[in-house]
C-alpha cells in the first residue's frame, strides 16, 4: 500500500504537454509553453480531413492547473495522448507528425468500421492505468491507519544544489525492480516545493540555505595545563578547525569559581576544582567553528580521568595533568549553554575610541566601516576639537615625554571623531583592531590592521584606544560629561 503512494510521487516528475484524443481531442500544455504550435497545422489539416466522420474531438488544457495532469508537467518533450472512450490507447513522444497521422487515421477508420456494423468495439487496453504512471486509487483512510502504526524516521538528505538530492534519490528506485529498494519503504518527495512542505511540517525550525552551522563555543584551559603545555594545546584546537574569535587569561577569585560553577558546589570533587581553579590563571577561549559545541565536547571525550583514559584520543586523556586528578579542559554542554557562559567571561564592554584629527580628515569613512564589519556597536559618537587640556588628559601618562608637546599638538589640528563602541571585549579587540603604536611595525605585525593601513607615522598614528576597562569608563565620562554611556 505505502508503494502504490510512493509510485505516484517517483514516476511523477515524467513529462510532456498535448493530449488527443479520439471523440475529444485535448491539447494539454504547460504555462510557460503554451499549446504546441508546431503541430497547430497538422491537426487543422486531421480535422479537415476527417470531419465528415464526427469522431475527432480537440480541446486544450494546462498541465499545470489539473491534478490528474501532474505527471505531463516539467518535461519539455511533447507527448501526444490518444483516447478512445476515456482510455489512453496510444501515446506518441514528440512531434512526430507522420505517426501521429497515422495513429489517428488508424483510430478514426476503426471507427468507421465499428459504426458501419463491420467491426465490434474491442476491449480497450489503457496504457495509463497499466503505465507506471497511473496512480492507482488512493485509500487514504487505510494509509493514515498504516503511518499510525509504528514510528517513523525522518531524515532530512542534504547534497550540494548543484548535484541536486531529489534527482539522485529518486535514481535509487529507477535502478531497482527490487520490492525492497530504498524509495518502497521510503517516502520521498519529487519536487523542491514538495520538500519544503514537508520539511516545514517536521522541522520547523530547519534552515534550507544554511549549508554550514556555525557555532560559538567556550573552553576553558585551565592553570595547570596552561602551565605545562600552553602552545600545544592552542595548536591542537587550531589543528582541529576551530577559530579562536576570543581570548582571556585571567585570574579566577573564588567568587567567580564559585560563581561559574554553581552547579557543582555540592559535588565531592567541588574543593580540587576549586583549588585548581585558583592555582593560577585561566585561559578563557570563545571558539568558532561548524557545530562548535558538539565538535569541541566530541574531542573533549569523558569528563572523568578514569573514564576518559579509556578513550586515550579523547583530548581530555591526551592533556591530563598527573599530579592533578580533575581533567583539564571545558567545554560547553549545548549552545545555549555556551551563550551563558560567554556572557560570564566576556560581558558586553564599553571601550573609548578616538580617530585622531589627521586621519579623520583623510580615512574617517573607512575606519569607521573597519570598526561595524569588526562587530562593534557604535553606542555614542561626536566630531569634536579637542582642547589642549582634554589632549593632555588623555595622555596624561606621556607628561614629561619628549614628544608630548607634539602628541597634544597633533590631537589639537582639527576635529576627532570620539566614540564609545561597544562588545565583547571590547578593550581589548578595539586594541587588537589598532594595531601596534608604531605603523612601520603595524605593517609587520599586523597588516590589516587599522595603524598599519591608514597611520602616518608613530606620532600621528590615526586613532586612540583605552588601554583598560577603568581608563575607557574615565575617558568616557571625560568625553562624554557622563560615566553611564547609554
Ligand atoms: N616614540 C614615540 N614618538 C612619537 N609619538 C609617540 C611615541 N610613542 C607614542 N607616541 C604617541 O603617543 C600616543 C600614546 O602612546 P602609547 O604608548 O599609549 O600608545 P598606544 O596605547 O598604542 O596609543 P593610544 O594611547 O593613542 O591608544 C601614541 O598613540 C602616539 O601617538
Amino acid at each position: 500500500m505505502f508503494k502504490k503512494y510512493l509510485s505516484n510521487m517517483v514516476f511523477s516528475a515524467i513529462g510532456g504537454w498535448t493530449v488527443l484524443c479520439v471523440k475529444s481531442l485535448i491539447d494539454v500544455y504547460q504555462s510557460w509553453c503554451g499549446p504546441c504550435k508546431a503541430v497547430l497545422n497538422l491537426l487543422r489539416k486531421l480535422r479537415i480531413d476527417f470531419s465528415d466522420d464526427d469522431v475527432l474531438h480537440f480541446a486544450v488544457a494546462e498541465a499545470d492547473n489539473l491534478e490528474c495532469l501532474k505527471p505531463f508537467r516539467k518535461s519539455c518533450e511533447p507527448v501526444f495522448l490518444f483516447c478512445v472512450y476515456g482510455k489512453i490507447v496510444a501515446i506518441v513522444r514528440g512531434v512526430n507528425a507522420p505517426l501521429i497521422t497515422k495513429t489517428v487515421t488508424d483510430l478514426v477508420l476503426v471507427e468507421r468500421k465499428i459504426a458501419a456494423g463491420e467491426q465490434e468495439r474491442g476491449e480497450h487496453h489503457c496504457l495509463i492505468s497499466d503505465d507506471k504512471f497511473r496512480v492507482p486509487a488512493p485509500d487514504f483512510e487505510e494509509f493514515v491507519e498504516f503511518m499510525m502504526s509504528g514510528p517513523c524516521h525522518v531524515l532530512i538528505i542534504t547534497r550540494s544544489l548543484t548535484t541536486g538530492d531529489i534527482p539522485h534519490w529518486k535514481g535509487l528506485d529507477d535502478k531497482s525492480e527490487s520490492a525492497e529498494s530504498l524509495v518502497n519503504i521510503c517516502d520521498v518527495q519529487d519536487s523542491v516545493e514538495d520538500a519544503s512542505r514537508q520539511l516545514a511540517f517536521f522541522f520547523p525550525n530547519f534552515n534550507v540555505n544554511e549549508e554550514e552551522h556555525v557555532e560559538r563555543t567556550l573552553a576553558i584551559i585551565r592553570p595547570s595545563l596552561l602551565k605545562e603545555r600552553r602552545d600545544s594545546i592552542i595548536q591542537r584546537i587550531k589543528d582541529d578547525g576551530f577559530r579562536i574569535a576570543m581570548q582571556k587569561e585571567i585570574m579566577l577569585s573564588e567568587d567567580q569559581v564559585r560563581t561559574f560553577y554553581k552547579e557543582h558546589v555540592d559535588q565531592d570533587y567541588f574543593p580540587v576544582l576549586l583549588d585548581q581553579m585558583t592555582s593560577g590563571p585561566t585561559l578563557v577561549l570563545a571558539l568558532t567553528g561548524e557545530n562548535a559545541v558538539s565538535h569541541w565536547r566530541n574531542l573533549l571525550g569523558p569528563k572523568t580521568l578514569e573514564e576518559a583514559k579509556e578513550n586515550p584520543e579523547s583530548l581530555r586523556a591526551r592533556y591530563a595533568i598527573d599530579s592533578v586528578p580533575i581533567n583539564q579542559l571545558h567545554g560547553s554542554s549545548s549552545a545555549v549553554d555556551a551563550e551563558k557562559e560567554l556572557e560570564f567571561f566576556f560581558p558586553e564592554e564599553k571601550t573609548f575610541a578616538l580617530i585622531k584629527p589627521d586621519a579623520a580628515k583623510t580615512h574617517k569613512e573607512e575606519i569607521m566601516k573597519r570598526v561595524k564589519q569588526a562587530g562593534f556597536s557604535i553606542s555614542k559618537v561626536k566630531e569634536q576639537a579637542l582642547t589642549r587640556e582634554m589632549a593632555a588628559q588623555f595622555y596624561k601618562d606621556h607628561e614629561g615625554k619628549p614628544f608630548f608637546e607634539d602628541l597634544v599638538n597633533c590631537m589639537t589640528a582639527g576635529p576627532s571623531v570620539v566614540m564609545v563602541l561597544s562588545k565583547e571585549n571590547a578593550v581589548e579587540e578595539w586594541r587588537q583592531l589598532m594595531g601596534p603604536t608604531d605603523p612601520e611595525e603595524a605593517k609587520k605585525v599586523s597588516p590589516e590592521s587599522i595603524r598599519a593601513q591608514f597611520a602616518h607615522d608613530i606620532l600621528s598614528n590615526a586613532v586612540h584606544g583605552s588601554s583598560n576597562p577603568e581608563h575607557a569608563m574615565k575617558s568616557i565620562a571625560f568625553a562624554f560629561g557622563e560615566l553611564d554611556a547609554d
